[in-house]
């Protein structure tokens, strides 16, 4: 019998992705500490269901020794396959063909006229796949080190072009931002987003541009952003009380699920209009979210290496993306039907009062944006909308509150501002109109989103034709993978990179809504977020309620420094262990 090429070990892709057990690679953050009380232990899996085994490539979840085992496997299976077959008329697969040509034409680049950017040196088949790591932001930046800020790499069929430089970024976004407005085509995508219906994964094109437009002035416009202040300063309030009542010296608070719990909740009563996170059935829709967003960033070794696409339906991740599928499917269709309805019963449909289905539904029943969307198109924006807003809004809080538990100096510094405008203002409540004066709770969220952007290689782009970017030539097809990550810690740009250090922005325009290209955790050009407002003004408020009500601290008397800062893999970087603190109330 041929031998199966095992791709992974245990636990990877899905929520088991989000949750590995699998040693990180070697980082530049702070070793990992063994005080139980400041490393929480991993949460359990999610479920025993089969073991993912897609590739979080652009998260990482591969080891380099794991895909040279596959690898070593992979080209055993061909020539076995050679052995076995030969003499029967064996045909070799087309892909297998391609490949092989490519790998002869990219290993020898004088055979081409094309300057393409520098490389690492690659392995046939599967070119640079194995050196993306666990981490492959950081893999990525130590390889830009070596090569460049623009470098190419072949990611198995797949040519990659990889920005790590603040003058990289400017020029892809502000010379090229339409040749390069594409979105590679992944299988995951496909089957979860119905067809790429949905605007963060759709091609450029007409539907796309269409969508985009709903999203930045209905959906997330700056007035309909602020027709949400109640439903965020509602949940925020909950928040606290939740704290309050839940938190004390010997049961400290999990951070991490309140900001999760806080963003579901806000991104449900935005979209949907009620809340679903409640109950067995609210269970169950947070954790199959949580499963749609890790196995929208977990690429599959199929969208790479084309001939090991089965593999994803050996290990039952095709049976997962189905079973995900089939769930919101049905869910959504459910909430159309009811939705349409209501609204044929004379709902409320004042425009405050509107959430994304209402307007969605609205544009589909009376064609009202000037263009048609149907009903999987709706069912596209809604999943959308949950996986680009929850899990994003959750890290960067996670984040923004680890870093200030780490750095106490700062945290007294934000809180005596925050105290300082309420006494002034005499209220006893923090209102979003507030927030505007609370300069240096701004200046901590952008470094917050400096050192840790949620997204750290931003949501792969693919150029739509060729072109010349610096010098070099990059052709038509090519990914392109923008380590923001690496360019907020580029020291060439930032004095002493890695400290916490929010003063840096005061009295300092640089900002983060695209225009700086040293602070892009958003994004920038046509593919930027649209939801930059929208996640910020929670940041501000989240921070400015949990600082001005509590003082905070780490459980058990450890030191600041001792919290572990480990990322788990993944497109989105959250904390590898819950975010625990003790919440005393002032
Ligand atoms: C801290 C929170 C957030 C972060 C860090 C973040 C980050 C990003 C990034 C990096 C991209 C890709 C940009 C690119 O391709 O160049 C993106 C795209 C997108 N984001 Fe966000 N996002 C956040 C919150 C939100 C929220 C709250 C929403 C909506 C409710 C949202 C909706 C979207 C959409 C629809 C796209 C796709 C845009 C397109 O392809 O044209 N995001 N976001």
């Amino acid at each position: 019998m041929i031998p199966v090429p095992t791709l992974h070990g245990p636990h990877q892709g899905g929520s088991d992705v989000a949750h590995s057990r699998i040693p990180p690679t070697p980082t530049s953050s702070p070793p990992p500490t063994d005080d139980r009380s400041t490393r929480q232990s991993t949460p359990p899996l999610a479920d025993d269901r089969p073991t993912p085994t897609v590739v979080p490539l652009i998260g990482g979840g591969l080891t380099e020794e794991r895909i040279m085992k596959t690898y070593a496997q992979a080209v055993l299976w061909l020539v076995l396959a050679f052995m076995a077959q030969g003499s029967r008329g064996f045909t070799v697969p087309a892909d297998v063909v391609f490949l092989l040509k490519k790998w002869v034409l990219i290993g020898n680049p004088s055979s081409t006229t094309k300057n393409f950017p520098p490389s690492p040196p690659k392995l046939p088949f599967i070119g640079n796949l194995h050196q993306l790591g666990l981490s492959a932001h950081r893999s990525l930046q130590s390889l830009s080190r070596k090569h460049g800020p623009l470098m190419l790499l072949q990611l198995g069929s797949v040519p990659a072009l990889v920005v790590s430089s603040a003058d990289a970024a400017k020029e892809i976004i502000k010379v090229h931002d339409l040749a390069l407005s594409n979105r590679p085509k992944l299988r995951a995508a496909k089957r979860l987003l119905y067809d790429y219906k949905d605007v963060s994964m759709a091609p450029y094109g007409e539907l796309w541009r269409q969508l985009k437009s709903i999203y930045v002035l209905q959906l997330l416009s700056n007035k309909r952003v602020q027709y949400f202040r109640r439903v965020r300063e509602e949940e925020t309030a909950l928040m606290v009380e939740k704290i309050r009542e839940s938190g004390s010296e010997s049961m400290p608070t999990n951070l991490s699920e309140m900001f999760m719990d806080l963003t579901n909740d806000v991104v449900c009563r935005v979209v949907l209009g009620k809340k679903y996170g409640e109950g067995e059935s609210g269970n169950e829709f947070k954790m199959l979210l949580r499963d749609f967003v890790t196995l929208m960033g977990s690429l599959d070794i199929g969208d790479f290496v084309p001939w090991l696409g089965w593999v994803n339906w050996v290990t039952g991740v095709d049976a997962k993306i189905d079973r995900v599928a089939k769930w919101f499917d049905e869910f959504l269709e459910g909430l159309v039907e009811e939705r349409l309805k209501l609204n044929n019963d004379g709902g409320d449909d004042s425009e405050g009062n509107k959430n994304f289905f209402d307007i969605l539904l609205q544009i589909h029943k009376y064609n009202s944006a000037g263009i048609s969307i149907d009903r999987d198109c709706i069912k596209a924006q809604i999943l959308i909308a949950f996986a680009a807003g929850t899990d994003t809004t959750s890290t960067f809080l996670e984040w923004a509150m680890s870093e200030l538990l780490r750095n106490p100096r700062v945290m007294i510094k934000v809180q005596d501002e925050v105290r300082e405008i309420l006494s002034l203002t005499g209220k006893a409540e923090i209102a979003e109109d507030d927030l505007e004066h609370m300069q240096y709770l701004k200046a901590v969220i952008k470094e917050a989103l400096r050192l840790h952007p949620s997204v750290p290689l931003l949501v792969p782009h693919e150029a739509r034709e060729d072109i010349r970017v610096m010098g070099y030539d990059i052709t038509a097809g090519t990914m392109v993978i923008t380590n923001a990550w690496a360019i907020g810690r580029d020291p060439s740009t930032w004095d002493e990179p890695d400290e916490f250090r929010p003063e840096r922005f005061l009295n300092c325009p640089i900002d983060f809504r695209g225009h700086d290209f040293q602070l892009i955790p958003f994004g920038a050009g046509r593919r930027g977020c649209p939801g930059i407002s929208f996640a910020t003004v929670i940041g501000e408020l989240v921070f400015a309620n949990l600082l001005h009500k509590f003082n905070w601290s780490m459980p058990g008397g450890a030191k600041a420094e001792d919290l572990d800062m480990t990322e788990c893999t993944g497109a989105i970087a959250h904390r590898e262990f819950p975010l625990l603190a003790i919440a005393t109330p002032c």
